[in-house]
């Protein structure tokens, strides 16, 4: 398969190392807006996008209008989330983003929702998320912070919304902390008086990341709609 690296940069570096190792091509590694190469010549079969916030948008609707299908784990920029769907479907493109691509965090989502779901009804308990990165990391807090937020806002009616650092009782708060090196690490955590309930995940490396990308680039070639990785996750299943 042809791959488009959009972002050159940690996650970059990683998911090249990954997709040459299954045998796949990178044709094209890229640190800039895409809008000047010339990308029908280069018969890229997916792109793969891990840039920044400001740039993930453009990047993403620009291949969508070249009928290039698009992997983005880039976090950050999700108000466009809906817009850019509809650009994919109009140009009847291919699409899946995920705040994250690792087997482990996907694992650890559907726990996180099992939880929420038996917690719901147990109002002694008050629940928290605090995410840990490397001192790198532009957005705050973390895309898979927001996530793990957002499903137990749809377990729980009564938490309304999350707030960076404090939070009304109807709101989770989120705590992001940035330490020198570290990967990425997630807790959820549930309170009460008599006891406390913890679940974690902590990333060894960006190695789960790289290879969750390039396993969803592998489903999305020659497929056209929007995906999530319970899809792609679903399809090594049945295999
Ligand atoms: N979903 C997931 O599983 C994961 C998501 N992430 C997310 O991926 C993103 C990238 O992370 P990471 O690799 O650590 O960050 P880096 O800062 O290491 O890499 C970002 C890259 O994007 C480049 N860039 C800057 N402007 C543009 C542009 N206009 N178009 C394309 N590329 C551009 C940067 O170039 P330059 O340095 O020259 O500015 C850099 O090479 C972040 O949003 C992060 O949160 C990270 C890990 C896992
Ligand atoms: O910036 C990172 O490094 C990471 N970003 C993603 C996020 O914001 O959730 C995923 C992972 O935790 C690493």
């Amino acid at each position: 398969m042809k791959i488009a690296l959009l972002g050159y940069g940690r996650m970059g570096k990683a998911i090249e190392e990954i997709a040459m190792n299954r045998g796949h091509e990178i044709v094209l590694k890229v640190s800039e807006d895409i809008a000047t190469y010339e990308l029908d010549k280069l018969e890229i079969d997916v792109a793969i996008d891990f840039s920044i916030p400001s740039a993930a948008y453009k990047n993403i609707t620009t291949c969508f209008e070249n009928g290039i299908p698009v992997v983005s784990g880039t976090t950050g920029w999700l108000d466009d989330y809906e817009k850019a769907k509809k650009i994919c479907d109009k140009n009847n493109s291919g699409f899946i983003y995920a705040s994250n691509f690792s087997l482990g965090v996907n694992v650890f989502f559907e726990l996180n929702k099992k939880l929420a779901d038996m917690m719901k009804g147990l109002e002694d308990y008050t629940v928290e998320i605090e995410e840990i990165h490397h001192m790198q990391k532009l957005d705050s807090p973390s895309g898979t912070a927001i996530s793990l937020a957002q499903q137990i806002i749809e377990k729980n009616s009564k938490l309304k919304g999350w707030q960076l650092d404090h939070a009304d009782s109807d709101e989770i708060p989120i705590f992001a902390k940035r330490i020198k090196d570290v990967p990425g690490t997630h807790t959820v955590t549930y309170d009460s008086t008599i006891d406390k309930i913890e679940i974690i995940h902590s990333a060894k490396s960006r190695q789960g990341f790289a290879l969750g990308a390039v396993v969803a680039a592998e489903y999305l070639k020659d497929k056209t709609g929007v995906f999530t990785m319970k899809d792609v996750l679903s399809s090594l299943f049945e295999n």
